[in-house]
């Protein structure tokens, strides 16, 4: 059998406010196998971002163990971190986070360009992954020139650009009315699919939740 794309085991976190301690994630475990996409249902304030931060490797203060793909990552040092994010996880946020002097092409283009990939084949990359998204006639726009459906769509497309074992996506149609919503997901399952990327998908939405493989819940800090 493969291996986990990403394993949690007694993942914990707590914050402290007003002197008070409030414990977020009291020992999640989760195991996603490559491929595999997953919905994270829980209500705001549940810890859904607290946990694909965790995933992500963008914040420390976590106890437990977090493994991508078999590599553990709660003792690697920043530069270790830093690479097993490079090589292994693509991110979408509910804002796009697109670099407003860039197209929409030259936003796909970069990331592949910091991880060594020569400009011809980035370029054809960001092509073949915006037209998939519907967005081959919008590749010159930049992002104040493109709706907030579009936006989300490139900032999908940038996600994806270096091939990631797992996507992790935080409330990814959270910014956009509900007909684009539905759109927007369902291009964005269909492009993670295609790729046979792997995904953690944060929403407070059953009926989104529903068009993905597994649905878990977060629920006083721990899965069910
Ligand atoms: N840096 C922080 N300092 C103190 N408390 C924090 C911090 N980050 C998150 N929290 C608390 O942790 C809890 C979970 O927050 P989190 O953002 O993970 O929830 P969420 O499920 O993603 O919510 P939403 O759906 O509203 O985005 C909240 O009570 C929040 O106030």
């Amino acid at each position: 059998m493969s291996e986990p794309v990403v394993s949690l085991k007694s993942l914990t976190r707590s914050f402290q406010q007003g002197g008070v301690t409030i414990e977020v994630l009291r020992g999640v475990d989760l195991d996603i196998m490559p491929g595999e996409i997953v919905a994270l249902l829980g209500p705001s304030g549940s810890g859904k971002s607290t946990m694909l931060q965790a995933v992500g490797l963008l914040e420390g203060g976590f106890s437990g163990k977090i493994a991508l793909a078999g590599n553990a990552a709660e003792t690697a040092n920043s530069a270790e971190r830093t690479r097993l994010r490079r090589d292994y996880l693509g991110f979408v946020y509910q804002f796009h986070h697109l670099l407003p002097d860039f197209d929409a092409r030259e936003n796909v283009v970069l990331p592949q360009l910091i991880a060594g990939r020569p400009r011809p084949e980035a370029e054809l990359r960001s092509e073949e992954l915006l037209t998939a998204l519907g967005l081959g006639h919008r590749l010159d726009h930049r992002p104040s020139q493109l709706s907030g459906g579009e936006q989300q769509r490139v900032a999908v497309a940038r996600a994806l650009a270096n091939r990631p074992q797992l996507v992790l996506a935080d409330e990814p149609t959270g910014n956009l009315d509900e007909a684009t919503s539905e759109k927007v997901l369902g291009q964005f399952l269909a492009l993670v699919r295609g790729e046979g990327s792997a995904a953690l998908v944060a929403t407070h939405n059953e009926r989104l939740a529903r068009k993905m493989d597994r649905v878990v819940r977060l629920h006083e800090g721990l899965l069910e």
